[in-house]
């Protein structure tokens, strides 16, 4: 490998991801991710907006003290306190980065009202400034693919000539396309001096499902690193998902001759993970990651397989941490299967958790005829997103639905104390949710609630997801049960546990802004 095919990954599944509406992840969920990308080898960890909230510079604090390989980055507007605030946060980590931005192009231009000399001069300044902090500085001229190129040239050479050491060229709104994106980096190689001194970065947003090809065809243009975000998660229609461009570069390598730093094998664990701490699930037609990415089901395809698995496989599910096994999970497993079963799934677990973990699978298998992959992973979401520590439990349910109407009779685990309440509702899942308002009642308008069945089946499990919306706080739950009522009161209540930590973590006020800036 020569370095000078070296991509840098740099993840922004934290920030920019964590802009999609609905995909806030708490204080622990950041840590744990943040702790994932580290060991499976991003380069470079955008890990939030400090400036944006106490909770943010929390998180951004912390994940700079507790990466051991990645640099750690936060994300400042072109404002001396953003810059500040982000190298409080940031500076504890081994390589700290600060990225600074500002809107170049002339709709971004016309917001702050600057005029182009002041706006240059903005830069100047604010650069400068991070670089007086931190020797290792990116910049980025938003909606640069909507920018005049001779101003995108002047001043991304300020830039430059004020230290920023990364220069990255954000298509903001997913507008440009694969060989407009690659003249863009090219241009700016030619044409600014000092362009060779630095590394152009691309950071593409998928509104026109292009993200992936602009990222690449920026790298074959002489960008030498990518942002991007687990499962393509991110505002609006997303950004590049890592997986797509990693994987690319890994299976076309003859075209691409183009290496990263990521182990490939922890792809399916982190894309699964940050499926369910988001609530935003992944589509099952999903490149890399989606459940149908590496299954047969048409005869010429399964004959074609299983002659020559290359006939209609160009990557290896092990590639990417999928591995197939020939373990049959049922209510005779033991913990050893469970736990040879979980890691070929992508989920390393600690003895505790691996305990905890066992005494659901087989409450499961009692219940199940047969305990398929899907519901394992179903098991591990609804683990992760429930725990016996949470304010809210549901102890017992009893639902009566049908033709003479539905009501539910509900008892929840309140702190220390169980609370009952009967109730009626239109339907049996609107019976068992009035019932939960009654016990624990609440402001928080549901904005989504959504049913899936994991597997074929009427014992399927069901997945159920709920988001919810209270003074611009955005929560989700999630919950899997065989029983789909079970399932949904468990995932509304989860949501509402975490609203309760969310109410005692940030004021109404910074969270007021992010529902602002989702709605513009
Ligand atoms: C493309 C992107 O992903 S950009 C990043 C988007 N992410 C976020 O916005 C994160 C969450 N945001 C927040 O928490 C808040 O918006 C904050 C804390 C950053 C700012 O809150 P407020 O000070 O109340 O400002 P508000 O959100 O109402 O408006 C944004 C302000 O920032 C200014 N601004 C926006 N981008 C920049 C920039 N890059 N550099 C300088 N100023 C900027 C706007 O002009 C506006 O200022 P104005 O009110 O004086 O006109
Ligand atoms: C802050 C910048 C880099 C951004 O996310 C964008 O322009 O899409
Ligand atoms: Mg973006």
């Amino acid at each position: 490998m020569t370095d000078k095919n070296r991509v840098l990954i740099f993840d922004t599944t934290l920030r920019d991801g964590e802009q999609s509406p609905g995909a806030t992840m708490s204080h622990a969920e950041k840590l744990e991710i943040a702790q994932m990308l580290d060991e499976m080898g991003v380069d470079i960890i955008e890990a939030g907006f400090p400036i944006a909230s106490e909770g943010d510079f929390a998180a951004v604090s912390e994940i700079a003290r507790q990466a051991q390989n990645a640099q750690v980055c936060g994300l400042a507007r072109a404002q001396i306190p953003d810059i500040d605030r982000c190298w409080e946060a940031v500076k504890h980590a081994r390589r700290p980065r600060i990225h600074t931005f500002i809107g170049t192009s002339p709709l971004h231009r016309a917001i702050p009202n600057l005029d182009m000399d002041q706006m240059a001069e903005r830069i100047h300044q604010t650069v400068t400034h991070a670089r007086n902090l931190c020797d290792n500085v990116q910049w980025s001229p938003m909606d640069a693919t909507r920018t005049e190129h001779d101003y995108l040239c002047r001043v991304v050479e300020i830039a430059i000539k004020a230290g920023a050491t990364t220069i990255n060229i954000p298509d903001t709104v997913g507008y440009t396309a694969p060989r407009e994106s690659a003249d863009l980096i090219r241009m700016l190689l030619e044409r600014v001096p000092g362009a060779d001194e630095i590394i152009f970065a691309t950071h593409c947003h998928n509104d026109l499902g292009m993200a992936t090809a602009n990222a690449l065809a920026a790298v074959e243009a002489g960008a030498r690193q990518i942002e991007c975000t687990i499962n393509g998660l991110g505002e609006r229609a997303g950004n590049t998902a890592l997986e797509e461009v990693v994987m690319a570069m890994r299976v076309r390598n003859d075209i691409m001759p183009y290496q990263t730093g990521i182990d490939t094998t922890k792809i399916i664990g982190i894309s699964r993970r940050v499926a369910a701490v988001s609530g935003f699930a992944v589509q099952y037609n999903k490149a890399i990651v989606g459940k149908n990415a590496f299954l047969h089901e048409s005869g010429i395809h399964q004959d074609g397989v299983l002659k020559n698995v290359e006939t209609f496989e160009i990557m290896r599910p092990a590639d990417i941490g999928l591995n197939e096994t020939n373990i049959a999970m049922g209510k005779h497993s033991g913990r050893a299967a469970l736990r040879a079963k979980l890691r070929d799934l992508g989920y390393e677990v600690g003895d505790n958790q691996l305990k905890d973990v066992f005494v659901r699978f087989k409450a499961l298998a009692d219940r199940k005829k047969e305990v398929y992959d899907d519901d394992i992973v179903a098991l591990m979401q609804d683990s992760a997103a429930n725990t016996d520590s949470d304010h809210l439990q549901v102890r017992h349910l009893r639902v009566v639905c049908g033709s003479d109407g539905q009501s539910a009779a509900l008892t929840l685990l309140v702190g220390d104390e169980e609370k009952r309440a009967e109730t009626t509702g239109d339907g049996p899942v609107d019976a068992c949710f009035n019932a939960v308002r009654q016990i624990f009642p609440h402001e928080a308008r549901l904005l989504l609630y959504q049913v899936h069945a994991v597997t074929e089946g009427t014992d399927a499990q069901a997945t159920v997801s709920v988001r919810m919306e209270e003074d611009g706080r955005i929560v989700t739950g999630q919950a899997a049960d065989t029983d789909t009522i079970l399932a949904s009161v468990k995932a509304y209540v989860g949501a509402l546990n975490r609203l309760i930590v969310r109410r005692e973590m940030t004021g109404p006020d910074s969270d007021a802004k992010q529902i602002s800036m989702y709605s513009h």
